[in-house]
């Protein structure tokens, strides 16, 4: 497993070690004891997430407030998307950055994005589904979100004909700047 940080250093890559053979392939895609070395402390995750999308769905920017703030350890297991985390903490010196990677099924990245950050991905491939593990259960009543084109955050998502958003994520408001 290979970590790399990223320039919000609290969001890591991680890159399971793939092993090949005739058959196909074998990786862990969690192990607890190196997650946690990786980050850095104990992280507990209580949710599994599945979701299929056809492309140029963009499902975002979402999260969660407190006490219900979620960490997510994101990866797309078909196709590939375009996934991308913004910085939400008031007090970070990244407030409103945002850092975008590729996720496929290809190059089996995963993307760990602590609580404190929005969350969404963009489709690329004829479809893609994506799997998460989350630190906090789903709960719609602390449920937010902003904006994916906010031109503050100004995220450069990758082009794609025809963006695809939900009824929710067509009504989301911009971003708060404070
Ligand atoms: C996220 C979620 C949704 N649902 C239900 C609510 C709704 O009826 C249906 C679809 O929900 P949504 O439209 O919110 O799904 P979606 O737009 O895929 O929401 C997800 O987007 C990505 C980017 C994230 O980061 C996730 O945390 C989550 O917010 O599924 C659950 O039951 N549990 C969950 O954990």
């Amino acid at each position: 497993m290979k970590i790399t940080a990223t320039k919000i250093p609290d969001l890591l890559i991680i890159e399971p070690k793939v092993f090949r053979d005739e058959r196909g392939f074998f990786m862990e895609s969690f192990n607890q004891a190196c997650f946690n070395e990786s980050v850095g402390k104990e992280i507990l995750f209580v949710q599994d997430n599945h979701s299929k999308s056809s492309k140029g769905v963009l499902r975002g920017m979402h999260y969660q407030l407190e006490p219900a703030a979620q960490g997510k350890l994101v990866r797309c297991t078909s196709g590939a998307v375009f996934d991308v985390a913004v910085d939400i903490r008031p007090q970070s010196n990244n407030y409103g950055e945002w850092v975008g990677l590729i996720l496929s099924e290809e190059n089996n990245l995963q993307f760990w994005i602590p609580e404190g950050f929005a969350h969404g991905f963009l489709v690329l491939t004829e479809t893609a589904e994506f799997m998460y593990k989350t630190t906090n259960y789903y709960n719609p009543l602390y449920e937010r979100g902003f904006a994916w084109n906010d031109s503050h955050v100004d995220i450069d998502w990758p082009e794609v004909e025809n963006i695809v958003l939900s009824d929710k994520d067509k009504l989301q408001p911009l971003f708060d700047t404070k």
